[in-house]
C-alpha cells in the first residue's frame, strides 16, 4: 500500500536518511524504531510530503508520492512530535479550524470533530482552552485533528515522549482501536522498544539514516537465539568493572542499564564465575543477576552496541 524506495535526505554532509526501503500493507501497525537522530522524522516528513527526497521516491499503492503529492494528502494522518495548536482557543475550536482546512463543512465537521474527541478521550473537556491542558491532553488532541478526515493511514511521531501515564495509556489504548477495530494502516515510531513490541506486528530498526534491522518481532528476536541477555544488577555502579567486562573475552556487548549492566553473552557460556571476580576486584556488589528472554531493546543492542536511549 505504502512503500518508500531509495529514500534519501542529505544536508550538507550529512546523511539524515540513507536509502531507505519501507513497505506498509493496508491494515498493518508498523513499528519504527530508532534513538534520537537516527531519521525517523525526516522519513515522516518526506512520506507526508513536508520534505522533498534527496533522491528515491515514496509511493501509495505504487504511484509517486513525490510527483503527485495531493494524492496521499487526503488518506495520510499525521501525528507530528510537536504540538501544532491555537493555546488560546478551546480544544473544540482548534479542531473545528483543522477540520475546515480538510474541508469539512456543517454536519459532516460538527460529526468528525465529535468522533475524534470521543476517540481521545477529551469530549467532556472540550470547551476548555488548550492553554489549560496538561501536556499530554495537547497531544491526545493533537491525534485528534490528524484523525478528523478519517484518513487510511495514520503516522505517529513519538506522541508520548515525556507526558503523564494516564495520557500515555490513552495514546496507545487510540493506536490499538484505530488499527485493530477501525483497520487503519498505522506507521508508528518511537524510541521505546516497549511500545512497539505492544502495538506494532511488524519493526523497521533504524541507525544512523539506515535501516539495520527488519522483520516480525518474533524474527527480530531470533537474531539473538544463539545468545543470552543477563542483566547484571549493582548496588552501585561501577564504570571500571563496565569496562573490564567490555574487553573480557566471550562476552559479546555490555551496556549500562537501570541500576547495573546489561550483557549480551553466547547461549550456555560458563562466565558467571568471571562475572563475579570481575565484581569483588572492583569492588562492586551484585545485587542480583538474572539472564532474561531477548526484547527489540536487547536486538538494537546487540547490532549497534549501543543501547536505544543512550
Ligand atoms: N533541517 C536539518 N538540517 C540539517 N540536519 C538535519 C535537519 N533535520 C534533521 N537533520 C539531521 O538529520 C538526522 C536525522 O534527524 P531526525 O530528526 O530525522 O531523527 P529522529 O530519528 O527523528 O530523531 P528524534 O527522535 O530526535 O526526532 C540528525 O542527524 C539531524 O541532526
Amino acid at each position: 500500500m505504502l512503500e518508500t524506495v531509495d529514500l534519501r535526505k542529505t544536508y550538507k554532509t550529512n546523511v539524515a536518511v540513507d536509502n531507505v526501503n519501507l513497505y506498509l500493507d493496508a491494515g498493518e501497525s508498523v513499528g519504527l524504531l530508532g534513538p534520537n537522530g537516527a531519521g525517523k522524522s525526516t522519513t515522516i516528513s518526506m512520506i507526508s510530503t513536508l520534505l522533498r527526497p534527496t533522491s528515491g521516491d515514496v509511493k501509495l499503492d505504487g504511484r509517486s508520492v513525490v510527483q503527485d503529492p495531493k494524492h496521499i494528502r487526503g488518506v495520510l494522518g499525521v501525528v507530528p512530535q510537536e504540538i501544532a495548536l491555537y493555546e488560546e482557543l478551546s480544544a473544540l475550536e482548534n479542531l473545528q479550524f483543522f477540520g475546515r482546512i480538510y474541508g469539512l463543512r456543517g454536519k459532516a465537521l460538527d460529526l468528525a470533530v465529535e468522533e475524534s474527541l470521543e476517540l481521545v478521550g477529551l469530549s467532556e473537556r472540550k470547551k476548555e482552552r488548550i492553554k489549560t491542558y496538561s501536556g499530554g491532553m495537547k497531544r491526545r488532541i493533537n491525534i485528534a485533528a490528524a484523525l478528523l478526515h478519517q484518513p487510511k493511514i495514520v503516522i505517529m511521531d513519538e506522541p508520548t515522549v515525556g507526558i503523564d501515564p494516564q495520557s500515555r495509556n490513552y495514546i496507545l489504548e487510540t493506536v490499538r482501536l484505530l488499527n485493530r477495530e477501525k483497520r487503519m494502516t498505522v506507521l508508528y515510531t518511537s524510541h521505546y522498544m516497549e511500545e512497539v513490541e505492544q502495538l506494532c506486528d511488524r519493526v523497521y530498526i533504524m541507525d544512523h539514516g539506515k535501516v539495520i534491522a527488519s522483520g516480525r518481532k518474533d524474527e527480530l528476536k531470533s537474531i539473538l537465539s544463539s545468545e543470552d541477555t543477563i542483566f547484571l544488577q549493582l548496588e552501585e555502579p561501577c564504570p571500571a568493572l563496565a569496562e573490564e567486562l567490555r574487553s573480557a573475552e566471550g562476552i559479546r556487548q555490555v551496556a549500562e542499564a537501570d541500576q547495573g549492566l546489561k550483557l549480551i553473552v553466547p547461549k550456555q557460556s560458563k562466565l558467571l564465575g568471571r562475572l563475579f571476580q570481575a565484581a569483588e576486584k572492583h569492588g562492586a556488589q551484585i545485587v542480583n543477576l538474572n539472564v532474561q528472554k531477548p526484547s527489540l531493546e536487547d536486538v538494537f543492542l546487540h547490532l549497534t552496541g549501543r543501547k536505544l536511549r543512550d
